[in-house]
């Protein structure tokens, strides 16, 4: 059987970054920068107010105190959006709004809360030292400075960035579009009536769901039986709107496993056991003209989720342009044993980790859940980590330190 490791290096030959495009702001929203994006001009562009008040020459208003305040006549007054081209005479002042720029002649801005607030002429009660109040030009941003770097993901800071510098479009990996399509002659769609020895279909939602987590566009297919015409036309469908493709059932040893069966004809995608509990069964390979990815995960709910996380999450990472991380793990200890675990196979044990160092000192817990059938798909919810048992090990006493694998959204 193969390691883990050697079947995610696997699917990872066969997926490269995709093709970078421009896109509009809101478009490029969760993609990949694939270049560096520098500032046409400096930020904030001019002199401007942080505070809605009176703009001042400081050493005009020196003298004021609340007991011997200082009036100074009011010339101009100057809203958010002023072209800035004013200027204020010796000995007077303008009203000036947040944002707006500061008129030549003033180099410091009064608070409205420290004045009599006047529209003519203003008395202030407090005196200010120089730039009070006083948004240097280029004081967040450079021109010609970096922004943001190659490979950021776009998320709402990005996005913020990219529009206060003028872009209206950046160059990035696009999210990679992902079509998930599962099989089995026993499954109906949520919401209609079941029959005997039917059951609702759950994978292609748990799998859509988790590729938008994961930062892609994923179309739901839904579900189709067993026939392998329909299987092969289905699939020749979704090409065109796949940048790969995941599907689910149909790869163990069955009599009616037709995604096995006809991939398997194709002789570009490979079906093999790989060493782990749950998800032994495992596809992956390439179909169509363009050679899109496919990755064909075990219809075992659960073997299903385990699988995606550990072999397409990566995959589609690089696709994504984003470099290879593993997902996050911690050290923990178990708070119940392992009593069985399969010799030769690496278990993934869903479960419960808490962190509860501070007053136990124990750091990380894990609390294997206790339905861990391939089948038993309500632990899955309340479960945010896999604790791995290594290939050799066979049990483990409770308060062993296992290695806990954080599950996306467990946090
Ligand atoms: N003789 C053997 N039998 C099995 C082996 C084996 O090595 N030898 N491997 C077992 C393992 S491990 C797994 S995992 C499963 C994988 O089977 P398939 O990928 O072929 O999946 P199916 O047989 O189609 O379904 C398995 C199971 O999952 C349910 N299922 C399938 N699709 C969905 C879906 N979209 N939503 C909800 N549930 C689904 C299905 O009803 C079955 O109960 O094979 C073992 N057998
Ligand atoms: O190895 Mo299968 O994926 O659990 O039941």
């Amino acid at each position: 059987m193969k390691t883990v490791e050697q079947h995610t290096a696997d699917i990872l030959e066969l997926v490269e970054p995709l093709e970078p495009i421009e896109l509009g702001l809101l478009g490029a929203h969760g993609a990949v920068l694939a270049e560096p994006v520098a500032s046409s001009v400096q930020l904030p562009g001019f002199d401007n107010s942080s505070m809605d008040g009176y703009a001042v020459r400081a050493v005009d208003v020196a003298a004021a105190s609340q007991e011997a305040p200082v009036s100074l006549p009011v010339v101009a007054d100057i809203p958010a959006g002023d072209a800035g081209t004013g200027a204020i005479p010796v000995g007077t002042c303008a009203r000036i709004m947040t944002g707006a720029p500061v008129p030549v002649g003033a180099d410091a801005v009064v608070p409205v809360e420290w004045t009599d607030g006047g529209v003519a002429s203003v008395t202030v009660h407090r005196s200010v030292r120089e730039g009070n109040a006083i948004r240097r030009a280029g004081e967040d941003v450079d021109k010609g400075a970096v922004v943001l770097r190659q490979g950021a993901r776009i998320g709402a800071a990005e996005m913020a960035v990219l529009a206060a510098v003028g872009r209206s479009s950046v160059r990035v990996h696009p999210r990679p579009r992902v079509v998930v399509l599962s099989t089995g002659e026993e499954l109906v769609e949520p919401g209609d009536p079941i029959g005997p020895g039917q059951i609702w279909e759950s994978n292609s939602y748990m799998l859509t769901a988790a590729a938008i987590d994961a930062g892609c566009t994923a179309y739901r297919q839904g579900f189709i039986g067993d026939e392998p015409a329909t299987v092969l036309d289905t699939l020749d469908d979704v090409l065109a709107q796949a940048d790969v493709i995941v599907t689910t059932g149909g790869v163990s040893m069955g009599a009616y496993d037709v995604v096995k069966e006809v991939l398997s004809r194709l002789g570009t995608v490979r079906f093999e056991k790989v060493a782990m509990q749950p998800g032994m069964p495992q596809g992956f390979g390439t179909i169509g003209e363009s050679r899109t990815p496919i990755v064909t995960l075990p219809g075992n709910p659960v073997s299903s989720y385990v699988s995606f996380h550990l072999f397409v999450l990566p995959a589609l990472r690089r696709m994504r342009g984003l470099p290879q991380q593993p997902l996050p793990s911690v050290r923990a200890r178990l708070v119940a044993p392992v009593v069985s675990s399969p010799r030769g196979k690496r278990s993934y044990l869903r479960a419960v980790l808490a962190y509860d160092g501070a007053d136990a000192g124990l750091g990380y817990t894990a609390a294997p859940v206790s339905r861990q059938g391939s089948h038993q798909l309500s632990a899955l919810a309340e479960t945010n980590a896999l604790v791995v048992v290594p290939e050799a090990v066979t049990e483990l006493p409770e308060g062993s330190l296992v290695e806990a694998v954080k599950l996306p959204g467990g946090y």
